[in-house]
C-alpha cells in the first residue's frame, strides 16, 4: 500500500451537516433497520477534523460541542478508523482533532459527518482511492448515514443508507435551528412504529431531473419527512421551532431534518437566511441557530 505522506503532515477535512430535505420510511427490515428514500443535501456549516498520521489511534476534542462528547466511549471518528483498520492491513492511523460545532443527536448527521471525514483523512494518509470499496464498507459498518456523508454531495439515499444516487440540486440559503433538545434516532423509529394507524409510505412522486428551485419545492411539498410526526411526540418544542421559522420573511419550506430535533428553513438567498437567523436568535437566544448555504 503506498503511504503518500510524511508522518509530520497535518491533514484537514470539513465535516458538513447533512440535511434530509425529504425522508420517506418504506418499511421495516428483518434486521430491525428501516428502508428509506431520502433526498439529502449538505450545508456549508459543519465540524472540522484534522489528522496527524502515525501508528497510534487517538482523538482530541475542541470547540463548543467538546464537553458533550467528552464522556463518549466510542466516538464515531474512532469507530470509523477501527472499521477501516479492520479492512486494510497495516493502515496508518494517527491523532485526530475534532472541532465539534454541530449539535449532537440533532438530525444533522454530525457524528456521521465526522466519521466520513475520518475515513477521507485516512484515505489521504494511506494513498487509498476515494472509491475503494473498503472505505464504503467501513462507512456502512459505522452508521447508516456515513455512506452518504462519505459521498458528501447532494444525493438520493435509499436502503438503510447504503444506496447512494447523485442528484443535481439547486442552491438555497438556509437556516438550521436546534432547540437544544437531543433526540435519539432509534427512539424516533420506535415511536413511528407505535403511532396509531401508522402505515409505511408507498410509491412516491418521481424526482424531477435537475430541478429548478420552484420544481424542487413543488416536489418536496408532496414528499415529507415521515419521521417528523413521531419526533414531534418526543419533542413537542418542535412546534415552537416551526412557528419561529414560518414567521421569518421569505421562508419557502420549513421542515425537520433526519430524526430531529433540528428544523431547517429554505430561502432564495443567503441574505434572507441571515436576516431570518437574526430574527430567530433574537426571539430564542437559547437555541442553536445557524445561517448557511444548502445544496
Ligand atoms: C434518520 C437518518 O438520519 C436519516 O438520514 C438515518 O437513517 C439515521 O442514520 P444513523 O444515525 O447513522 O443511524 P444508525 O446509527 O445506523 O442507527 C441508529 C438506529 O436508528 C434506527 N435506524 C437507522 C437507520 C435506518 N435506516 N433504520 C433504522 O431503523 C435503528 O434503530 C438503529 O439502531
Ligand atoms: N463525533 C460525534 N459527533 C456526534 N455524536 C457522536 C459522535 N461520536 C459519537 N456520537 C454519538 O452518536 C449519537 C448520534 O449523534 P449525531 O450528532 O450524529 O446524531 P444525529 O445528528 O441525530 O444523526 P443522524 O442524523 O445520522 O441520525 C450521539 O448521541 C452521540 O452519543
Amino acid at each position: 500500500m503506498p503511504s503518500a505522506l510524511p508522518p509530520s503532515a497535518l491533514l484537514h477535512e470539513r465535516a458538513p451537516a447533512k440535511v434530509n430535505l425529504s425522508l420517506r420510511v418504506l418499511g421495516r427490515r428483518a434486521d430491525g433497520y428501516h428502508d428509506l428514500s431520502s433526498v439529502v443535501a449538505f450545508a456549508g456549516a459543519g465540524d472540522r477534523l484534522s489528522l496527524r498520521p502515525g501508528a497510534e489511534l487517538s482523538l482530541a476534542l475542541e470547540g463548543p460541542g467538546a464537553p458533550v462528547l467528552a464522556g463518549e466511549a466510542d466516538n464515531l471518528v474512532l469507530k470509523a478508523a477501527r472499521a477501516l483498520a479492520a479492512r486494510v492491513p497495516g493502515l496508518v492511523l494517527g491523532r485526530f482533532t475534532l472541532a465539534k460545532r454541530l449539535p449532537v443527536a440533532a438530525g444533522l448527521g454530525g457524528g456521521s459527518a465526522d466519521a466520513a471525514a475520518a475515513l477521507r483523512l485516512l484515505a489521504r494518509a494511506n494513498g487509498l482511492v476515494v472509491d475503494d470499496e473498503r472505505l464504503f464498507q467501513a462507512a456502512l459498518a459505522t452508521g447508516s448515514d456515513v455512506p452518504a456523508c462519505l459521498y458528501g454531495r447532494s444525493c438520493l439515499m435509499a436502503g438503510r443508507g447504503e444506496a447512494i444516487t447523485p442528484l443535481a440540486l439547486p442552491r438555497f440559503g438556509a437556516v438550521l435551528v436546534n432547540p437544544r433538545v437531543a433526540v435519539a434516532t432509534a427512539e424516533v423509529f420506535r415511536a413511528l412504529a407505535l403511532a396509531p394507524g401508522m402505515s409505511f409510505a408507498t410509491g412516491g412522486a418521481a424526482f424531477p431531473p435537475s430541478p429548478s428551485r420552484a420544481a424542487l419545492l413543488d416536489w418536496l411539498a408532496v414528499e415529507p419527512n415521515d419521521l417528523e410526526p413521531p419526533a414531534r411526540l418526543l419533542a413537542p418544542v418542535l412546534g415552537d421551532v416551526e412557528r419561529a421559522l414560518v414567521a421569518t420573511a421569505g421562508a419557502r419550506l420549513v421542515r425537520m431534518s433526519g430524526s430531529g430535533a433540528t428544523m431547517f428553513a429554505l430561502y432564495d438567498d443567503c441574505r434572507a437566511a441571515a436576516a431570518a437567523a437574526r430574527q430567530v436568535t433574537g426571539a430564542h437566544p437559547g437555541w442553536w441557530v445557524k445561517s448557511t448555504v444548502l445544496g
